[in-house]
């Protein structure tokens, strides 16, 4: 099947949709427009498919309530604008979908949330009971808490991390522009890509940054996509203003391929773990048994150890010239650890003999 046939078809779908799409410079929500995003979207459910939104827009909303002329820059004014702006975002998206009779159900996220295995599977049960009961999850970041993609502009990332959340099918970026270019669009000259089928093909692409009301640009989108890539779910990147043949049949915009093999879950928690606690600096044997051979990494091979983490917490592994090159679950608190470097298994006593991170446990970057 193309990329884009299993796109139209997936049963479930999450779609993102940015703040240039639906909040105006000024600093409102233009209403028509989550109307007619809700029409594409009602009819997508019409035809048998389970939806999520994920909706930016909360700092944009919040800017006229509190009289601020314009976007606020630094990142307590933003968290106050996203704190005001998101009721009236969510009630913008509940009003909408009331046209249909469908019921809406607001969740603050953090990216961290999705990292960690408590919250995860707690946001995971709402979010499947949200659907099983015909209500639509309206997701965006938990801002007053997480501040990640507020700097960053990154909701493509927490769009994507919910899409492997739910195990959805497709994920579908809704923005201001109607694909990926090979350089910025507004520049000139810029051609637009019709798929992505790997990494190869984005050599020479430059992804620049977003407009005035969106933040994260076209490098978070593009990261997003090979977020939702590792866990085997295909991306359809397009204009909000097409989400009807966006969702319909996913003829235009940028279709980003998934690999064929999805990335075990344990794995994609390893590699997209908000936060790591530390490092392991490994010599060059331990860097090319765990890269090359795909072995576990056991402490004979690790110099030195920095940062404060426990048993199963996720620490990043660099080689000897300080690059990351991995991460994994390590199996030793950063205490224990300190005394077994650089010694041989049989020299350690017989509880420490389990390998520092085994090989189930890592992934390369
Ligand atoms: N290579 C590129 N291809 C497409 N758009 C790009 C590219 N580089 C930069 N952009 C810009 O990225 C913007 C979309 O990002 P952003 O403003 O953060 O949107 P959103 O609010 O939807 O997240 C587009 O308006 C576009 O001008
Ligand atoms: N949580 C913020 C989202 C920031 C963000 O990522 O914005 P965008 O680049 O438009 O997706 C808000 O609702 O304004």
């Amino acid at each position: 099947m193309s990329i884009r046939a299993t796109i139209a078809g997936a049963r479930s779908v999450v779609v993102k949709v940015g703040s240039s799409a639906i909040t105006t410079v000024e600093g409102g929500l233009v209403t028509e427009r989550i109307d007619a995003l809700v029409d594409a979207f009602e009819a997508r459910m019409q035809a048998g498919s389970d939806l999520v939104v994920v909706s930016s827009g909360a700092v944009g909303a919040g800017i006229a309530p509190l009289g601020l002329r314009k976007r606020p820059q630094d990142l307590a004014t933003k968290q106050a604008a996203a704190s005001v702006g998101q009721l009236a975002l969510v009630e913008a998206w509940s009003v909408s979908f009331a046209r249909y009779g469908r019921t809406v159900g607001q969740v603050l996220l953090t990216a961290d949330d999705i990292a960690r295995r408590a919250q995860h599977r707690n946001a995971q049960r709402t979010l499947d009971r949200l659907r099983a009961l015909h209500a639509v999850p309206v997701v965006n970041e938990n801002d007053t808490v997480a501040t990640t993609e507020l700097r960053f502009g990154d909701n493509d990332r927490l769009a994507a991390l919910v899409a492997h959340l739910v195990g959805a099918d497709a994920l579908v970026l809704l923005s201001d522009v109607d694909g990926l270019y090979d350089g910025d669009p507004r520049k000139g000259g810029a051609r637009l890509i019709n798929q992505v089928d790997g990494p190869a093909d984005l050599d020479g692409v430059i992804a620049g940054s977003g407009g005035a009301l969106g933040t994260g640009g076209m490098a978070s989108k593009l990261s997003a996509a090979r977020l939702a890539a590792d866990s085997g779910i295909p991306v359809l990147l397009a204009a909000a203003t097409d989400a009807s043949a966006a969702l319909a049949s996913a003829t235009i915009g940028t279709a980003f391929v998934a690999r064929p093999e999805r990335m075990s879950a344990r794995k994609f928690w390893v590699r997209h773990a908000a936060d790591t606690n530390g490092s392991l600096h490994l010599d060059d044997g331990a860097v090319k048994a765990v890269l090359g051979h795909r072995r576990s990494l056991l402490a004979a091979g690790i110099t030195a150890v920095d940062g404060r983490f426990y048993g199963g917490d996720v620490v990043e592994l660099c080689a000897p010239d300080g690059s990351r090159i991995a991460r994994g679950v390590v199996a030793y608190d950063a205490s224990e650890l300190a005394g077994m470097l650089g010694r041989s298994t049989a020299e350690l006593s017989p509880e420490l003999r389990r390998p520092v991170i085994h090989a189930d446990d890592l992934v390369a970057h």
